[in-house]
């Protein structure tokens, strides 16, 4: 059989259009006028939201790529597990979802059925319901959700809206495209790979559900832009992150292959991206790269109170003890990001 994996050009999420030329193409629709959408695509939010009463808006949002592993059930779960985090990020519940299916008709229909067993995993996982999907015949695999949640509209959190005192903490480790990139290269190393993927399929549900005793002011899920992109996005234009690069999670071995330069294109995008926005001087090119990397089904950048920025990372260190307290939210200086 061909290799689920070496059928593919580009996969995961970084092979996102980039945040760039998607402003570009989204800024040339059509302006639109409903109150009751609470968040649109204008706000370059994680997940669409729509009010439907005072006391419920639904969450909506779709994610599909082509395969980073080479395992059929593997890819379906992470792909799942990418496309509800959302959700998550928003501070919703998802309710339900649909499977998004591009498969080739030269590969075996059993690696389709693995793939969208490994979703149904996670669907389960989530506690919801896979209720329908679409599936076409195409060059490369593709598979992905569609998911509907919902939320209260006042307990909504967005991904621009931290506060001066804030704490940042993240949920998952950095390097996944590094660390994939040194496996497809032949030379990865096996623990560090396994620790990538588990990292890629792990829900963010559980860190979220976490957030309800605390003020949690902004999150969002830190996946094809790369952490600094992702970060600029929650600095937005009123406040400044202030990021420890010692603090950071990262996966093991990724460092190491950074130095390496096995880096990826998806990185290489980020960093045209982020351009000169942030001053990267005396940061280590290992760190940089690490720093850009995309990850695919990343984990939560979370914007906390400082009272209740030490028991949160308690709470969510419970399931997910990777979490670490990696900087500060400061009123705007004149960077939107300051490297430490
Ligand atoms: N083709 C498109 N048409 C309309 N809106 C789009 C399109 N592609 C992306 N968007 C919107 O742009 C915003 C940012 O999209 P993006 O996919 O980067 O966010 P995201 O879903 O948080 O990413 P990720 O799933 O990697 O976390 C979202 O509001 C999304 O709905
Ligand atoms: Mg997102």
């Amino acid at each position: 059989m061909e290799g689920f994996l070496a059928s593919c050009t580009s996969g995961g999420c970084g092979a996102k259009i980039g945040a760039a030329d998607l402003h570009d193409y989204l800024q040339a629709l059509p302006q639109q006028h409903e109150p009751n959408l609470l968040v649109g695509f204008n706000d370059a939010d994680d997940a669409a939201v729509y009010k439907i009463s005072p006391e419920r808006a639904l969450i909506s949002t779709i994610d599909f790529f082509s395969p980073m592993v080479d395992d059929p059930y593997t890819f379906g779960t992470i792909a799942a597990a990418n496309a509800l985090s959302d959700v998550y990020s928003m501070g919703g519940q998802p309710l339900y979802a649909l499977n998004i299916v591009c498969f080739p008709e030269r590969l075996p229909k059993k690696a389709l059925a693995e793939m969208l067993s490994g979703g149904a995993a996670k669907v389960q996982e989530a506690g919801i319901v896979l209720v329908g999907g679409h599936s076409i015949y195409d060059h490369e695999p593709k598979y992905g959700l569609a998911v509907t949640g919902e939320i209260a509209p006042d307990q909504l959190i967005q991904n621009h809206t931290p506060e001066a005192g804030d704490v940042l903490i993240l949920t998952k480790a950095l390097g996944v495209s590094i660390v994939l990139a040194a496996a497809r290269a032949d030379v990865g190393d096996e623990q560090a790979t396994a620790a990538a993927i588990a990292s890629m399929q792990r829900l963010n549900k559980y860190a979220a559900a976490k957030f309800n005793d605390f003020q949690v002011h902004a999150c969002t899920d830190i996946t094809g832009f790369g952490l600094l992109a992702h970060s600029l996005e929650m600095a937005g234009t009123e406040h400044t992150l202030v990021i420890d690069t010692a603090e950071l999670p990262i996966l093991a071995k990724a460092a190491e292959f950074a130095a390496e330069f096995l880096v990826t294109a998806g990185g290489e995008r980020n960093r045209e991206h982020v351009g000169n926005q942030v001053d990267l001087t005396g940061i280590t090119p290992a760190m940089q790269e690490l720093l850009f990397d995309p990850q695919t089904s990343g984990g939560l950048l979370i914007s906390v109170a400082e009272k209740d920025a030490a028991l949160l990372l308690a709470a969510i260190q419970e399931d997910d003890p990777v979490a670490r307290i990696i900087g500060v939210v400061n009123a705007r200086e004149q960077e939107p990001i300051i490297l430490l």
